[in-house]
């Protein structure tokens, strides 16, 4: 469920209309998603979907569209937000904040390959680069300080060797961003969410070429390696036991330090990082599950997950070797 909000013909024209791209053909409401609403809009102009914004605000929105915008600009391959001839990129439809954007083509790779886990390595790393000189700052909302926030609010439903866990983790985790080596690791805007559902492949089987990477409204300001752990820790893992492959994790590792070479910190700290992304996404889950959102309509996900892959990384910390 994913249509939140109804958008009718006359709705989406209008918009349209102020973006110049002609006469809208159809109009398809997307069933899938949880956080907002989502059409696909076709015009004599090509195809677009339409986002309507349940939760974020006018005030929040410009970071993530301007930059999918700036991204666009050069060359990654992100929606690109239709602007007005103002210039205006942020616009509302049935009173509620939304965006335009280019519809990627393609589908999701649920079950990622080397070849897959290469491309998205690659692709992460000229993504980075890319928004080096981005100009806009916020700082990754669900990062370090929001986990200081919300680990003890959900410790209280967890049992005592989760609780256990958690605890050291977020230890661990504030004891780490204080040393020299975390602090010197490069920085800038990073997706911070790059899941396999949010990464577009087009083409034929054996043969598919990544096509977009989208749902930036977790994006904000973080290490690098960050972004890179969450990708590992998604893609590169047997989701049943949460154990990284080798493999994937190698390739994906290596297409990235093709493009934007690993620091000496960075190779140091990637274990560790691995474990930050498991945690974020286990206090984060955590917390859907245990508090969930008041008229929420979204199924949260599986908090377990994460705890069985942070329990993989402090065993198993994996190491990545250039050559
Ligand atoms: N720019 C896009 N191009 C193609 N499909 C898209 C695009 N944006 C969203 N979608 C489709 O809409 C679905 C829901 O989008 P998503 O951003 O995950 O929603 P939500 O923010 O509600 O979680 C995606 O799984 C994808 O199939
Ligand atoms: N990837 C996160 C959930 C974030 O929600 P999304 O559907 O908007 O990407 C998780 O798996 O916990």
């Amino acid at each position: 469920m994913a249509v939140f909000t109804e958008v009718s013909l006359a709705d989406a024209q209008a918009l349209v209309d102020r973006l110049g791209l002609g006469p809208v053909t159809a109009l398809r409401g997307i069933a899938s998603g949880i956080e907002n609403t989502n059409y696909f809009v076709t015009t004599e102009r090509g195809e677009w979907v339409l986002t309507l914004f349940e939760r974020l605000t006018h005030a929040q929105l410009p970071f993530y569209l301007h930059l999918m915008k700036h991204l666009a600009g050069r060359g990654i391959p992100v929606p690109d937000p239709q602007a007005d001839a103002t210039g205006e990129i942020l616009h509302t439809v049935c009173g509620k904040p939304a965006a335009l954007v280019d519809r990627l083509s393609g589908g999701h790779q649920l079950a990622p390959s080397v070849w897959h886990c290469r491309q998205v390595g690659q692709m992460l790393a000229r993504m980075h680069l890319a928004g080096r000189d981005y100009p806009r700052h916020q700082p990754n909302l669900r990062g370090l300080d929001w986990w200081i926030e919300t680990v003890p609010v959900v410790v209280p439903h967890m049992d005592e060797s989760a609780r256990q866990l958690i605890e050291d983790e977020l230890a661990f985790q504030r004891h780490l961003a204080d040393t020299a080596g975390y602090q010197a690791l490069p920085r800038g805007p990073v997706h911070a969410d790059l899941f396999r559902d949010n990464v577009m492949f087009d083409g034929l089987p054996g043969h598919e070429k990544l096509t977009g990477f989208f749902d930036f409204y977790f994006a904000g300001v973080d290490t690098w390696l960050f972004d890179l752990a969450v990708c590992l820790n998604d893609w590169c893992i047997d989701l049943p036991t949460g154990r990284l492959d080798e493999d994937r994790a190698s390739a994906m590792v290596a297409a990235y330090d093709a493009e934007c070479p690993l620091s000496a910190d960075e190779l140091r700290l990637l274990p560790a990082m691995m474990r930050a992304g498991a945690l974020r996404f286990w206090t984060s889950r955590l917390w859907d599950f245990h508090l969930p959102r008041e008229a929420s309509m979204l199924k949260p996900h599986d908090p377990t997950h994460f705890e069985r892959v942070l329990r993989e990384r402090v065993a198993n910390p994996w190491h990545w070797m250039r050559g």
